[in-house]
């Protein structure tokens, strides 16, 4: 049950009166979840999601607040955070800062279909253009740099054979940076349990605090690298060729980013393998995180090695 920290209905309810939401008339705590805490929130004018940050500061919370309210101003389907009589987002409550979004419908899936993968590629092209008129910017806190520094703390701890993988695909990613690419504000993030479905319809990506500037691409590989792999761990080529077509149907791929392609599903697949190693072998203290396999990053980074036909 992901509600770290508790808010009574009193608490809520007096924090409510900066909003011109009305009364509140439900309070439930959301279990899915893993950093912060949620709740489901109804007052007499509506449905809304209530989050407190357990991680973020209040002042790192503007870029994902404002990036989400200009998204859903633009047709992007995210929710919308409220603004209280401040014209703030967000604010403290017991103890954390906190703030409400809209509620969507709709609920992740486990095993999506072609038309689905299709919808996420298109929603997802449609992020990105409408983020080019997005102000604020925000480097990535894990991109190369970060995963350099990570994997050399690692190195150690890991069996040979994977410290050796490890070393050559940073290596081999170093030697291809694609700074030239088209960049723009990414989710960074787009796994399935990101985005809500309504049927084959985007209810609404959420979960936007890895969102950064980054090369466009990268956050398109990083989506296919988790929507369409199947139960064996591998790309199916159907579900990869939906989410492709249905973000060219909105934004066609250059030639320089298709030559890119190969090099950028592994770094996405690297990004992730990282991630899910430094959770594995050094969870930080407290963090309330359920690990990750590690291994289902590292297999198909090496079957992106391997590959011919990238789907394009
Ligand atoms: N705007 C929303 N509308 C409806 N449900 C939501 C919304 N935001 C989050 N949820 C629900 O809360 C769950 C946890 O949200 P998530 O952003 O993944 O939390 P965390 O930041 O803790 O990982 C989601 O799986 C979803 O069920
Ligand atoms: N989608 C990632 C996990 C994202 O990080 P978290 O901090 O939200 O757990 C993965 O599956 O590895």
């Amino acid at each position: 049950m992901s509600v770290y920290t508790s808010v009574s209905t009193a608490e809520l309810a007096q924090w409510l009166q900066r909003y011109a939401l009305g009364e509140l008339v439900e309070l439930k705590g959301i279990a899915a979840g893993i950093t912060n805490t949620n709740y489901f929130v109804t007052t007499t004018h509506g449905r809304y999601v209530l989050t407190l940050f357990e991680v973020l500061q209040l002042d790192e919370l503007p870029y994902f607040l404002e990036l989400k309210s200009h998204l859903a101003r633009h047709g992007v389907a995210c929710p919308a955070p409220i603004a209280d009589h401040n014209d703030h987002f967000a604010s403290l409550l017991a103890g954390k800062p906190a703030c409400l979004v809209s509620c969507l419908d709709g609920h992740d899936v486990a095993a999506p279909n072609a038309a689905q993968c299709y919808a996420v590629g298109e929603m997802l092209a449609q992020m990105h253009k409408a983020s080019s008129t997005f102000p604020r910017r925000m480097r990535n806190p894990r991109g190369p740099e970060w995963w350099s520094r990570t994997a050399a703390a690692l190195y150690p701890q890991l069996p040979a054979a994977d410290a050796a993988s490890l070393r050559s695909e940073i290596a081999f990613q170093d030697s291809h940076r694609f700074d030239f690419l088209p960049q723009g504000v990414i989710h960074a993030d787009l796994f399935k349990d990101n985005v809500l479905m309504d049927g084959d319809r985007i209810a609404g990506f959420i979960d936007f605090y890895y969102a950064c500037n980054d090369i466009l691409l990268y956050d398109l590989a990083i989506a296919l690298n988790d929507w369409a792999r199947d139960v064996q761990g591998d790309i199916d080529a159907e579900l990869a060729r939906a989410i492709i077509a249905g973000y060219q149907s909105i934004r066609p791929l250059t030639e320089e980013e298709r030559k890119a392609w190969p090099v950028m599903l592994r770094a996405a697949a690297l990004r992730f393998w990282v991630s899910r190693l430094l959770d594995f072998y050094r969870p930080a203290s407290g963090e309330m995180t359920y690990t990750k396999d590690p291994g289902v990053f590292q297999r198909l980074l090496e079957a992106h090695r391997a590959r011919q036909d990238f789907w394009l």
